[in-house]
């Protein structure tokens, strides 16, 4: 079941008298899609590292399911919430299996122990996330895009109640992002992920938060938040607008300024 999540004046930096982000509050209601966007170094990356439990806040607080993450030990961060990073993890000595199966690893008494359960989730991700022939391969083999999708699929038999995800169509071609944009609407879960592509983001978000150096810049529905002023403002372009022909959501294109 998905959980909402709450930020309240959140602040980080990397000593005191640096701050990266900066008074961020939002609420993302349970089930729902929240996309963060902003231009390179804006601070996203940031401000989900807090809400993943990875940088301790300097001021603020964030409430998963009205629980203080900071208040929790690890372990039940871990079962609540799954974490797919824009970095694609190092090479593993592992195969691919072991690697989804590796999302089991909080609900485990030992290290080594695998129930039968564990092994159903993790074949039946395998195959959802078409992954089942390359099982038993090492990942480091994979292509850019097979590795996000077994990272995917890590994160998903992980069974969380709120996914946060960086950038996750980085190296994924257009079908394989379109497939994770429909994966991601389907999940009974809170989702909060960051995109570069707007029109991904238009098409896939209940909620945009727009990031500029730091702070909140827009907040709201795609139709509120993605407008070619706002684009502008955030991201130094010049953006043009018209609405998709089936969603009628927000769709653009790009030009520098004049
Ligand atoms: N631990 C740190 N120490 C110092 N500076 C940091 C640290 N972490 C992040 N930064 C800086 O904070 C800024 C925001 O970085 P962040 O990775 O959050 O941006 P982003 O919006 O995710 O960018 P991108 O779109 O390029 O991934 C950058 O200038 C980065 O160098």
């Amino acid at each position: 079941m998905a959980v909402d999540v709450t930020v309240r004046d959140l602040c980080w930096g990397p000593h005191p008298r640096r701050r990266i982000i900066e008074a961020i509050s939002f609420d993302v209601p349970a089930g729902s899609t929240t996309v963060i966007v902003g231009a390179n170094g804006a601070g996203k990356s940031t401000l989900l590292r807090s809400i993943y439990r990875q940088n301790r806040p300097v001021a603020g607080q964030v409430l998963v399911g009205g629980r203080d993450i900071w208040q929790m030990p690890a372990r039940d961060v871990s079962r609540l919430i799954a974490v797919v990073l824009q970095e694609i993890a190092p090479d593993f000595a592992f195969t691919v299996r072991e690697v989804v199966a590796m999302g089991r690893i909080p609900y485990r008494d030992s290290l080594f122990s695998r129930s039968t359960t564990d092994e159903a989730i993790t074949r039946q991700a395998l195959a959802d996330f078409e992954l089942a022939d390359f099982a038993h391969r090492p990942f480091s083999g994979l292509s850019g895009g097979e590795k996000q999708r077994a990272l995917l699929a890590r994160a998903i038999v992980q069974q969380p109640r709120l996914i946060v995800l960086d950038e996750p169509t980085n190296h994924l071609d257009i079908r394989h992002q379109l497939e994770v944009i429909d994966m991601l609407r389907r999940l009974d879960l809170t989702v909060l992920v960051t995109l570069h592509d707007l029109n991904l983001a238009a098409a896939l978000a209940d909620q945009v938060l727009v990031m500029r150096d730091g702070r909140i810049c827009a907040l709201g529905p795609p139709q509120a938040t993605l407008t070619p002023e706002t684009i502008r403002a955030a991201f130094d372009v010049q953006a043009d607008m018209d609405r998709h022909p089936r969603t009628g959501r927000p769709r653009f294109s790009f030009d520098l300024l004049p």
